[in-house]
């Protein structure tokens, strides 16, 4: 073997040399080893013989063309996928290796010969059809992404023109309470815009008061995620007093950790200014704006268990007007009100704020007085009722006035409960109606 078939043996392609006549002149180890075919038999034939009929007659063409005119050809795998019937080393022939031929002129000096350089490219093939493969992948996975995006885009602007239309205010806040988002009617709400308030916990914009009890709220909600849902005053920035009610569910991260709420803010002012006045209603007498009798004798058995504690005395003043009905028969029933409204205010004006005044009937009126002093205190409280109410009262077209019977009962010493108590202010009252003079003739009227 000259070196020439050495250098041939050991390279990790296919050699095949023609000669001019198109006989095998060299074959080297790697053909032998894909073609089953030995150099010593190879070498004299030509390709057809070397590998019966199942050449690609292209091959047989470009190889006549590097011999006859020195031409140079490329069979890549693309367009000739196996011009000769070559198979993997050791496999059952079944399959043919993918084959990429580059046939070249060659020269021994005096005639042209032809080389052929075989490559296995079946490997490469297999990693392009692979590298194709994930393209498409690829790509449908981008033409998914762009899509979902697009669909994530259009569902942020659909959110985003909600929030800007909803009639209630839209938050979001992190878990510390500072506010990330704000819709238009939020800041329209809160008079202030997000970037105004994102820097710090939203509470810290309430009443000072509330403050503290609204941020333990949210840290309390951020801590056992639950639902925060408060009611809370609000100064807006014009000066304006407001309820507001706040309701917000956790957003949470994707490991399930809670990282803010998102929620709404509502406007409930009227809603709480109709009930105070339901409940002002409920609790007051609508004529004169006093208590009612029911409310009264909730404060008045709320003092004696409040007393029982402390041992305060209180005091109860049951006040009935004399001969009002005089009053509503010469004047007329407006005339009658007017007077009712009168003595409520007067008597009001006389006690201190934390008593309690009620119009307890018709024309009858009863005083809680807390901290009642001594007796000298209490007959002084009771002649200045008196005396308030015996002033003349102005009806427009006339002055008219009034005298009033006063009983008196104290908390413990005449009685130790509330019915105790009511019993015994409103017998000394009969009993001082009936001890009073005669009554006094009124002015008729325009006198
Ligand atoms: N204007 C007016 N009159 C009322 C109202 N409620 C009760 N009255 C009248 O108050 C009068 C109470 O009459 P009486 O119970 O006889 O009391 P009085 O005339 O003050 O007589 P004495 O208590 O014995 O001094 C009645 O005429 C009722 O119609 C009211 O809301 N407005």
């Amino acid at each position: 073997m000259n070196d020439d078939h050495l250098l041939a043996d050991s390279v990790d392609i296919g050699l095949i040399l023609l000669d001019h006549d198109g006989r095998i002149r060299l074959w080297n180890r790697w053909i032998a080893q894909r073609a089953t075919r030995a150099a010593h038999e190879a070498e004299g034939m030509t390709l057809t013989e070397a590998f019966g009929n199942h050449i690609d007659p292209r091959l047989t063409l470009v190889v006549r063309e590097a011999i006859d005119f020195g031409w140079t050809a490329r069979l890549s795998h693309a367009l000739h996928p196996m011009p000769l019937p070559l198979f993997p080393p050791g496999s059952d022939h079944s399959q043919r290796m993918m084959q990429a031929i580059d046939v070249t002129p060659a020269n021994d000096g005096t005639r042209r010969m032809c080389l052929l350089q075989v490559r296995d490219v079946t490997e490469a093939v297999h990693r392009e059809a692979l590298l194709k493969q994930q393209a498409h992948q690829l790509r449908n996975d981008l033409q998914r992404l762009s899509r979902a995006q697009e669909e994530l885009q259009r569902s942020e602007m659909r959110f985003r023109e909600l929030a800007r239309q909803a009639p209630a205010g839209l938050f979001e806040a992190d878990a510390e309470a500072r506010c990330t988002f704000l819709n238009e009617r939020g800041e329209q709400l809160l008079g202030r815009e997000l970037a105004q308030v994102a820097g710090s916990p939203w509470p810290n914009f309430l009443p000072a008061a509330d403050q503290e009890r609204i941020h333990d709220r949210w840290l309390l909600a951020v801590k056992s995620a639950t639902r925060f849902s408060e009611e809370f005053r609000y100064i807006h920035p014009s000066g304006r007093p407001l309820w507001l009610r706040a309701e917000a569910g956790a957003l949470r991260d994707q490991h399930g950790q809670i990282r803010g709420f998102i929620g709404t803010i509502v406007d409930i002012t009227e809603f709480h200014e109709r009930a105070s006045r339901n409940e002002f209603r409920a609790n007051h007498d609508s004529l004169t704006g006093q208590l009612n009798r029911d409310h009264f004798e909730r404060h008045l058995r709320a003092a004696i268990s409040g007393a029982r504690e402390v041992t305060d005395r209180i005091a109860l003043l049951f006040i009935d007007l004399d001969d009002f009905k005089v009053i509503n028969d010469t004047h007329g029933h407006q005339a009658g009100d007017t007077v009712l409204k009168a003595v409520a205010y007067r008597v009001r004006r006389v006690v201190r704020a934390e008593d309690r005044v009620a119009r307890y009937g018709g024309d009858e009126f009863a005083v809680l007085l807390y901290e009642a002093g001594d007796d000298r205190s209490l007959a002084a409280i009771v002649a200045k009722i008196t005396h308030a109410v015996a002033l003349p009262i102005n009806l427009g077209h006339c002055h008219v006035r009034i005298s009033c019977s006063i009983g008196l009962a104290v908390y413990p010493d005449d009685a130790q409960d509330p019915n105790g108590l009511l019993n015994q202010a409103d017998q000394r009252m009969y009993d001082g109606k009936r001890g009073r003079p005669a009554r006094a003739s009124l002015p008729p009227p325009n006198a």
